[in-house]
C-alpha cells in the first residue's frame, strides 16, 4: 500500500519563512485598506454544515467540488469552500438587527476540489470584503474602487480589472427561446470564449436577434467603444438599463484617473447564478489565473431571509503574494552561549538585554563549544557571546 506521510494533499503546500513573511505583507495592506474605509473583521468556521451551501451557493459551488465530514452526530459538514456564504448566515444570525450598512472583511482558508485541473490550489488563503445593505450604486462605486486599489497597492498600479454587468447577458438569454440545458451551455461557451462551439449552436436561429448578439459577446471585450457596439447589438429586455448601469461605472472609474485600467467585458458570464448585477475580475500581469473576483449578489441573502443586497470581492493571497518582493530572511546578529550550565539562567538575561536593545539573537542550544562555533557559521550569525563569570564577544567567520 502506498503511503502519503511524506507528501501534502494535491492542492496544498507548505509555506517557509520569507513565503510567509510575503503572504503576512499582503494580508496587512489589506487590512489597512479595509480598516480605514471603516470595514470590521469576521471571523467564521473552517467547518461549516454542508446545507449552509445548499440553495444559492449550490448554483455555482457544485456539490462534487466540497470537502465533506461527517460530525458526531452523522451530520453532514463540508470545508469552507467560499467566504460570502457564512458571512450571509452570519448577517442572518448574529449580525441580524444591526445598523445598515454592514461593512465586514475576512481573511480565511477556503477548500474546493478541482479534480480535472491539476495545479490548482485546494487550498486557498483568500481576504475579502462584503458590504451589505447599502444603496445599489454608492455600493457599487465603492466596493469597485476599492477592489481597484487593492490591486493598485500590491501590483505597484499595474493591474487590470474587467467589469461587466450580468444583467445584459440575463436579457438576452431571456429573449432566447430555448430550453434551460441549451442556456446553460450556452453560457459555458461564452465563458470558455469558444466561437467555434457557439456558432454551431447559435448559428441556425439567423433570425433571432437574441442568439446573434450571445454570438458576438465574446468580443464585446475593450474599452468605452465596447458600450456602442452593445446598444447596437441588443438594448430590450432590460439589456439597454443594464449597459446604462454598468456604463455609468465605468466613466466614473475613468473620472477617477483608473480608465486605463479598466476593462469592459460583457463576456464574463461566470457565476451567472450567482450574481444578479455588476461582476469583476482582477489581473496581474504575468498571473495566468484572476486574483481578485467579486460583485453584487442580491439573492443570496434573500434565501438567508435577509431583505438586503450586498457586494463584495474576495483576494487570492498566493497568487497577490508573487507580487511581493521576496523577503529575505533575518539572520541572528549573536548568538549567546553559555558553556558551564550554572551560568545559563546569566545567558537568558543577557539575551534579553540584547533583545531589548533591539538585536536579533539566538540562544545556543549545544553542549561543546565546537558545536556552537559550526553553527554560527553554518548560519551566518556573525558573533558568539560566551557567557560565564565575564561576557566574552567572539567573532565568528562564515564556512
Ligand atoms: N466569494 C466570491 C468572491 C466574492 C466576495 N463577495 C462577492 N463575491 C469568490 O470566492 O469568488
Amino acid at each position: 500500500m502506498r503511503y502519503y506521510d511524506k507528501i501534502t494533499p494535491d492542492g496544498t503546500k507548505d509555506l517557509l519563512f520569507g513565503e510567509c513573511e510575503q503572504r503576512s505583507q499582503v494580508t496587512k495592506t489589506l487590512k489597512d485598506l479595509f480598516t480605514a474605509q471603516g470595514y470590521r473583521r469576521v471571523m467564521t468556521p473552517a467547518l461549516e454544515f454542508y446545507d449552509v451551501f445548499g440553495k444559492s451557493a449550490a448554483k455555482y459551488l457544485p456539490k462534487e467540488s466540497m470537502y465533506k465530514l461527517t460530525d458526531h452526530k452523522g451530520r453532514l459538514m463540508v470545508l469552507c469552500p467560499d467566504c460570502t456564504v457564512p458571512v450571509a448566515r452570519l448577517t442572518a444570525t448574529r449580525l441580524k438587527g444591526m445598523p445598515m450598512p454592514l461593512r465586514l472583511f475576512y481573511n480565511h482558508n477556503i477548500y474546493r476540489m478541482f479534480p480535472e485541473l491539476k495545479g490548482k490550489s485546494t487550498e486557498i488563503n483568500q481576504v475579502g470584503i462584503e458590504l451589505i445593505g447599502g444603496e445599489k450604486l454608492r455600493s457599487d462605486l465603492e466596493v469597485v474602487e476599492l477592489a481597484a486599489r487593492c490591486l493598485s497597492t500590491i501590483g505597484n498600479g499595474k493591474y487590470r480589472l474587467e467589469l461587466c454587468d450580468i444583467g445584459y447577458f440575463k436579457a438576452i438569454m431571456n429573449s432566447l427561446d430555448v430550453d434551460e440545458d441549451t442556456k446553460e451551455e450556452i453560457r459555458y461557451q461564452i465563458e470558455q470564449k469558444n466561437y467555434a462551439s457557439l456558432t454551431d449552436m447559435l448559428g441556425k436561429y439567423k433570425d433571432s436577434k437574441a442568439a446573434q448578439a450571445l454570438l458576438k459577446l465574446p468580443r464585446l471585450f475593450g474599452g468605452a467603444e465596447v458600450f456602442e457596439k452593445a446598444y447596437e447589438l441588443f438594448d430590450e429586455n432590460g439589456a439597454k438599463e443594464s449597459l446604462d448601469y454598468l456604463k455609468g461605472i465605468y466613466e466614473y472609474l475613468q473620472a477617477l484617473g483608473l480608465g486605463d485600467r479598466v476593462i469592459i467585458d460583457l463576456g464574463l458570464v461566470n457565476l451567472a447564478e450567482y450574481y444578479t448585477g455588476i461582476i469583476f475580475r482582477g489581473y496581474f500581469h504575468g498571473i495566468g489565473e484572476q486574483v481578485l473576483s467579486g460583485g453584487r449578489y442580491d439573492q443570496l441573502l434573500h434565501d438567508f431571509g435577509v431583505e438586503e443586497c450586498s457586494v463584495g470581492f474576495g483576494i487570492n493571497v498566493d497568487l497577490a503574494s508573487q507580487k511581493v518582493k521576496t523577503v529575505e530572511e533575518n539572520i541572528p546578529e549573536v548568538l549567546v552561549f553559555a558553556p558551564d550550565t550554572k551560568f545559563l539562567a546569566k545567558a537568558v538575561h543577557h539575551r534579553r538585554e540584547l533583545e531589548d536593545q533591539g538585536m536579533l539573537t539566538e540562544n545556543c542550544v549545544f553542549d561543546t563549544m565546537e558545536e556552537a562555533f559550526d553553527y554560527a557559521k553554518m548560519r551566518g550569525i556573525p558573533k558568539v557571546h560566551l557567557v560565564g563569570d565575564d561576557i566574552t564577544v567572539c567573532l565568528t567567520k562564515k564556512k
